[in-house]
């Protein structure tokens, strides 16, 4: 092998570098993995992968995508929750675009300072003001929008140079950070509603015109500017909001495995089950609403879909009767509800004896055992999917839910959990995360050129993602595929999102028209973008 010099702008007093002798790229996988894996601490790697992306972009990717089920924890949840939460003390450099509050009136200006070498097609964008749910992180919050797009990349294979990770650093109203020396944001309290959305809106239409083939997707902002910010722009830009949209999509398709698989033991049909959520935010109301759509499709009315759904929240059952109801929780709130206000879970669960019980509430261990246990003995197989992020939130551990549950529970959470052994069977968690859906509805939206993301194209990335699961995956009783499948996954699922964009007439690129199913699969599929194998091999 031939000795290359590398000119390392990096090494002191300017001496040029040498690649030792011997380095070969297959056998440098296998040294990088094991300088991963010799780390004791998420952070640690965290910080490792983090050098190693910017060391040598093409073998991060190839590593991340041929071990996804060890290094997706790491860039995303639960990792990606420290690395945020600490992100002005193990900052290193920069990494992603941030918009400032001081920036406005020249937002433009700023965008066109992003060095793009291709034409940028997603962004993820975030305020920092509920970071997974451990709340106002402010600008820490960029690794959020950096770890949902390494998704797309290893996921749907979106080009890395067309991604643009956003944070708006608009302020944060988290003590802590406000009195940290070494806060990365500006220091001061979040604006006030007018001018936030005046932010928004020169923030947006700067986006379009600087960046017009983008997308944008919106992640973590607080329940109010969540879905403030999908209602202000779904008609006028490209985009959509990940906790609302991409959970609903998420959720409901785990929900329809797992109703399939209750009903199969209990005889109940899917029309009849019951969901009860305890979190009221933006992604329990937007699953909801991604359940009801459902069920009015499959023939019920509004009123008789609404009516399969509760909601919970830190006061008790959502009823319409409570004073000074957030506007999000009015359209879920129960009319029907006599009585004192239900409070505690147990009860709620008694009263109103639900198939299944999701948890988007950000609260630790909230399903206790005498509540999983009432779930099982209202249900033979109770649907338990405790989805809150990061795993140090998840309403029930998965190991307690099997043994409280004797075995019976369908189980899915936000965050990865590894099987659990118990009564000599090997149980599995599937893992309920809109990454199974954001890539893909991505993906279809930048080959569609779509004008707008539509809900019907988020119900049809659903059904795709419930139709995924194989032979092996049904045998085994998951409700999600194998998150080795996520290209594939992503590719059925864009598939689903090209189509309904074509029959509304939301696709401004009409090419794809006359491919039939099969045609278009493989051309979604040519399109994903893969590592060189080479990985630096010109230089060594
Ligand atoms: N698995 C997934 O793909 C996703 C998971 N999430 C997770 O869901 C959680 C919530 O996110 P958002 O809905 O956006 O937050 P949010 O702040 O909008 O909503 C949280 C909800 O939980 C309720 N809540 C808080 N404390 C409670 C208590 N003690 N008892 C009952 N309810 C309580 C609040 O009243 C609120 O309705 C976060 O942990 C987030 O990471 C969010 C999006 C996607
Ligand atoms: C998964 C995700 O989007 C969240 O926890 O906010
Ligand atoms: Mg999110």
């Amino acid at each position: 092998m031939s000795v290359a010099v590398q000119n390392a702008s990096h090494i002191p007093f300017g001496f040029p570098a040498q690649v030792p002798p011997r380095l070969d790229a297959t056998d440098h996988v296998q040294r990088c993995l094991a300088q991963l894996r010799s780390k004791s601490q998420g952070l640690e790697k965290y910080i490792f992968l983090n050098g190693l992306k910017e060391r040598d972009p093409e073998l991060f990717y190839k590593i991340l995508i041929t071990n996804m089920m060890e290094i997706i924890p790491i860039l995303y949840t639960p990792t990606v929750g420290d690395a945020c939460t600490n992100y002005s003390h193990i900052w290193r450099r920069p990494e992603g675009l941030y918009v400032s509050i001081e920036h406005k009136g020249r937002i433009r200006e700023v965008l066109r300072s992003w060095p793009a070498t291709s034409t940028p097609r997603i962004a993820v964008v975030t305020d920092g003001s509920r970071i997974l749910g451990l709340g106002d992180l402010g600008a820490n919050g960029l690794p959020i929008s950096i770890g949902k797009l390494d998704l797309y990349i290893a996921g749907a294979g979106i080009k890395p140079s067309t991604t643009i990770p956003v944070c708006l650093d608009v302020g944060t109203n988290t003590q802590r950070y406000l009195e940290d020396p070494l806060y990365i944001g500006v220091r001061q309290t979040r604006p006030k509603a007018a001018e936030m959305d005046a932010f928004m809106e020169e923030f947006m239409s700067a986006m379009a015109e600087v960046f017009p083939e983008l997308i944008v997707q919106f992640e973590d902002f607080s329940t109010d500017n969540a879905f403030k910010y999908l209602d202000m722009f779904r008609n006028r830009y490209s985009c959509f909001n990940d906790d609302i949209q991409g959970t609903g999509a998420v959720v409901l398709s785990g929900f329809i495995n797992a109703a399939k698989l209750a009903s199969a033991a209990s005889g109940l049909p899917l029309t009849e089950h019951k969901i009860l959520f305890l979190g009221a935010g933006s992604s329990g109301i937007g699953v909801a609403k991604q359940l009801l759509s459902f069920f009015t499709s499959m023939g019920m009315t509004v009123e008789e879909a609404k009516n399969k759904i509760y909601t919970v929240d830190s006061k008790g059952l959502v009823t319409a009767d409570r004073e000074g109801l957030q506007e999000h929780k009015k359209f879920f709130a129960r009319t029907d509800y006599q009585g004192p206000p239900l409070k505690k879970l147990a009860d709620i669960v008694e009263y109103v004896k639900p198939t299944a019980l999701l948890g988007l509430s950000t609260l630790r261990n909230a399903f206790t055992e005498d509540v999983v246990k009432l779930m099982a003995s209202i249900n033979k197989r109770p649907i338990i999917f405790p989805l809150s992020n990061p795993v140090s939130l998840s309403e029930v551990d998965f190991e307690d839910a099997v043994k409280w549950t004797n075995g019976s529970v369908i189980f899915a959470s936000g965050s990865p959990y590894k099987p659990v052994e118990y009564g000599g069977k090997l149980y599995e968690a599937g893992q309920g995360n809109n990454m199974y859906q954001f890539p893909g509805i991505g993906l279809g939206a930048i080959l569609s050129k779509a004008k707008h993301v539509s809900d019907a194209m988020v119900d049809k990335a659903a059904i795709a993602l419930a139709e995924s699961l194989n032979d092996e995956e049904k045998t085994n009783e998951l409700v999600y595929p194998r998150l080795h499948r996520i290209r594939e996954i992503s590719g059925q699922v864009s598939l689903a999102v090209i189509r309904q964009a074509q029959a509304e007439g939301l696709d401004r690129n009409t090419e794809y028209r006359n491919l039939c199913d099969a045609e278009l699969l493989k051309h979604i599929k040519d399109k994903m973008w893969e590592p060189s194998d080479t990985f630096r091999r010109g230089r060594l």
